[in-house]
């Protein structure tokens, strides 16, 4: 048994689609969760996502592992309130989607012998919640870990062990680039999906337009109705890379658009094969899958 005791904080699609994982294949004996959002709370123990709720400070007794999975922005508060609970030996990970100064920071606040390494898994939905939870979310996805100098071998071998219990597979990654990455293949389709949508919102014919939606307006907007606030916690806490990545697509979109402009097939075509030369390397019909390939 990797973990015998695993605390999860932010019982929501993340920690909720974990807690569904590890109880349900008996991965791990004891999951118990902390939320503020008692009816969300309530809801993870009757769906079997937690075996049951408590207070970081009951929670946390026993732990070896904790799990940080609430908005980014209130991360390290909860691990700075989790702090004279967590015992030797115990490992601490997050799964935020931007790590910013958090492994920093984490790392400093935190005694020699309780270890933090960061995680996220690149498996997501545009709902929010535990009832939006699901057990084989991480099936196949990339699980991305940031350890750093600091990190202890052992933690992260058992880390890694318990993703691999999930279905994904765990990749290690510095967190800088790990931010420069996911501003490219995450935060920016997430931005470009919510401007193509206000594109038609802001059309005097967002009517006509949606009547006549189909696969390639849904295809590419279904992101778009994510919870805004996770967006902007994201795109602001992420701020220069994501600015880097606009910058980035600008120039393919100006090269498309000179493309037609200047009725130029062959550049045209070239870009549009380039595209579709590469999108076709993805695995086919399930969207976050590495291994089906
Ligand atoms: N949604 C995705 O697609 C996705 C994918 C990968 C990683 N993430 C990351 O996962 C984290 C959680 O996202 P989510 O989609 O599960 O959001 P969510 O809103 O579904 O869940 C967040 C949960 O955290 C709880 N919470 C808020 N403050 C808390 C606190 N102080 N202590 C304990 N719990 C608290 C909320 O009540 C909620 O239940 C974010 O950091 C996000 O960046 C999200
Ligand atoms: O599939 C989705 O709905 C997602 O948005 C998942 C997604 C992404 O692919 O960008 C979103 C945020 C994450 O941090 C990781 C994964």
């Amino acid at each position: 048994m990797l973990f015998k005791k695993v605390v999860i904080a932010g019982v929501g699609l993340i920690g909720g689609s974990l807690g569904l994982a590890l109880c349900k294949r008996n991965i791990v004996p004891q999951v118990v969760g902390v939320d503020p959002d008692q009816d969300n709370l309530e809801l993870a123990v009757q769906l079997g996502a937690v075996h049951q709720g408590a207070t970081l400070a009951e929670a946390l007794t026993g732990a070896d592992l904790f799990i940080i999975a609430t908005p980014i922005g209130v991360s390290l508060g909860v691990l700075e309130m989790a702090l004279p609970y967590l015992q030797q030996g115990t490992i601490v990970t997050d799964v935020g989607s931007v790590k910013g100064r958090l492994v920093e920071r984490a790392e400093a606040m935190l005694p020699a012998g309780i270890h933090f390494i960061g995680g996220h898994p690149m498996a997501g939905l545009e709902v929010a919640g535990v009832s939006g939870a699901r057990e084989d979310l991480f099936e196949g996805a990339c699980y991305l870990l940031t350890p750093t100098e600091k990190t202890e071998p052992a933690a992260l071998i058992r880390l890694r062990g318990l993703i691999e219990c999930l279905g994904a597979t765990p990749m290690e990654l510095d967190y800088r680039e790990h931010d420069e990455a996911v501003a490219v293949i995450s935060h920016l389709p997430h931005l470009l999906s919510a401007a193509l949508v206000n594109t038609v919102s802001y059309d005097a014919k967002e009517q006509l337009l949606l009547t006549l939606a189909a696969g390639g307006f849904r295809d590419t907007t279904r992101i778009a109705a994510s919870n805004p606030l996770m967006w902007r916690d994201i795109l602001l806490t992420n701020r220069s890379m994501v600015l880097a990545a606009i910058n980035k697509f600008r120039v393919q979109l100006d090269k498309i658009e000179q493309s037609i402009e200047q009725f130029d097939p062959d550049i045209l075509v070239d870009a549009l094969t380039r595209a579709q030369n590469l999108r076709s390397t993805l695995p086919e019909n399930r969207k976050y899958r590495l291994r089906d390939k």
